[in-house]
């Protein structure tokens, strides 16, 4: 059994990860943290979660995570990610990163879109980005692996597999990307507050949303050449779920059905992208560390729809895909009911 401690275990994600791991057959939750002085119990603070986890949430040093587990899930927001996990991966742990301190490859980017200088920025460019369906195999073995952004992966996977075979422009892609309000974390926020978002649908950041680096950077390396989008993320008032619909320009006179093999060919053996026939919804993918994808010609576009929840195959789904890679389990270990 490999023993386990997420950080941050007060918050959404980790609430979805030890939903996940508590099935996992070859996972002991060992340790979950908090801030909070007084060390509540995880089913106060997880309600959801009685019965099932005898474990309180404490304020633990990293030299005591670093006794209690093997491997750590770090769902801190960023910046106090990169922290703490110099020193877990000092005292032995390996660890699954769910923010986005380690995702970037260049800290001068990381400064201009994070706006806080990068403290541990040799490991820029040198972590393992933890996308599975693309780069399975650089995964295993990796002492930390940086866990995708959820618009990010959603966008990457339904637009990788056309920018992989020149079949559109990489640059004008325009990126129009929804996410329910979980995506924003469970501390309160004027934004997503119950009478501020119930009812209303609202874009927000503009231009400067942090996850458009993060896109153009794994697209270019995915097409070998300079990969730009125009993101755009609306807030949508239901708990759960990202739908991300992708303008861009075909190059070819490539049909839709040509579209879609070369779609299915790309994730040809990877359990966890359904590409559809069907425009998926939310819904469909609600609970589930599916991403669904699908494609439409008009004119001389391609329109790619992709849709995954954003705290499962956004977050929780793919870290412990990840994890799984990283000891080499099955990748699908606890993610198919
Ligand atoms: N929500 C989502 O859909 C997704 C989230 N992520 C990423 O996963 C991570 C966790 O997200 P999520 O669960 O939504 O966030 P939450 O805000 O729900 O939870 C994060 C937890 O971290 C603790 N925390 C907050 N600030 C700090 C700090 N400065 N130092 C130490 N601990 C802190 C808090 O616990 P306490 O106050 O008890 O200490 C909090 O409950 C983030 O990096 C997020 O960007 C990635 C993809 C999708
Ligand atoms: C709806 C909402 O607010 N979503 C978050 C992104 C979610 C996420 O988890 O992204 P990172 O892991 O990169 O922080 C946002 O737009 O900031």
């Amino acid at each position: 059994m490999v023993k386990v401690a997420i950080l941050g275990a007060t918050g959404y994600a980790a609430l979805e990860l030890i939903k996940i791991l508590l099935a996992h057959p070859e996972v002991e939750i060992t340790a979950l943290t908090t801030r909070q002085e007084g060390s509540p119990h995880v089913q106060t603070i997880h309600p959801s979660l009685h019965g099932r986890l005898d474990l309180t949430c404490d304020n633990l040093t990293t030299d005591e995570i670093c006794q209690k587990a093997d491997v750590v899930f770090c769902a801190l927001p960023h910046k106090a990610s990169m922290e703490v996990i110099p020193q877990l991966l000092a005292g032995g742990c390996k660890v699954v990163d769910l923010s986005a301190d380690y995702r970037l490859n260049d800290p001068g980017v990381y400064e201009q879109w994070y706006g806080e200088v990068h403290t541990d920025p040799t490991r820029l460019g040198n972590t393992v980005y933890g996308l599975p369906e693309i780069w399975s195999d650089r995964i295993p073995g990796s002492e930390l692996v940086a866990n995708p952004g959820c618009y990010t992966s959603t966008s990457i996977l339904g637009l990788a597999p056309l920018i992989a075979g020149g079949h559109i422009e990489p640059t004008g892609i325009f990126i129009d990307a929804k996410s329910g309000i979980s995506g924003a974390g469970r501390g309160p926020k004027l934004t997503t507050l119950y009478p501020e978002c119930n009812e209303s649908v609202a874009a927000y950041s503009v231009g400067r949303h942090r996850h458009t680096p993060e896109i153009n950077q794994i697209l270019s390396e995915v097409g070998g050449c300079q990969v730009e989008v125009v993101f755009t993320p609306h807030l949508m008032p239901m708990d759960r779920g990202i739908l991300c619909s992708m303008y861009t320009k075909l190059k070819s006179a490539i049909t839709e059905d040509e579209l879609l093999d070369v779609m299915r060919k790309y994730y040809s053996g990877k359990p966890f992208v359904r590409i559809v026939e069907h425009l998926p919804a939310t819904k469909d993918v609600t609970g589930s560390n599916f991403c669904d994808i699908t494609v439409r010609r008009v004119g001389d576009n391609a329109i790619i729809f992709s849709c995954t929840d954003n705290l499962i195959k956004g977050a929780a789904g793919v870290a412990v895909q990840n994890f799984n890679l990283v000891c080499g389990f099955e990748e699908t270990m606890g993610l198919l009911p």
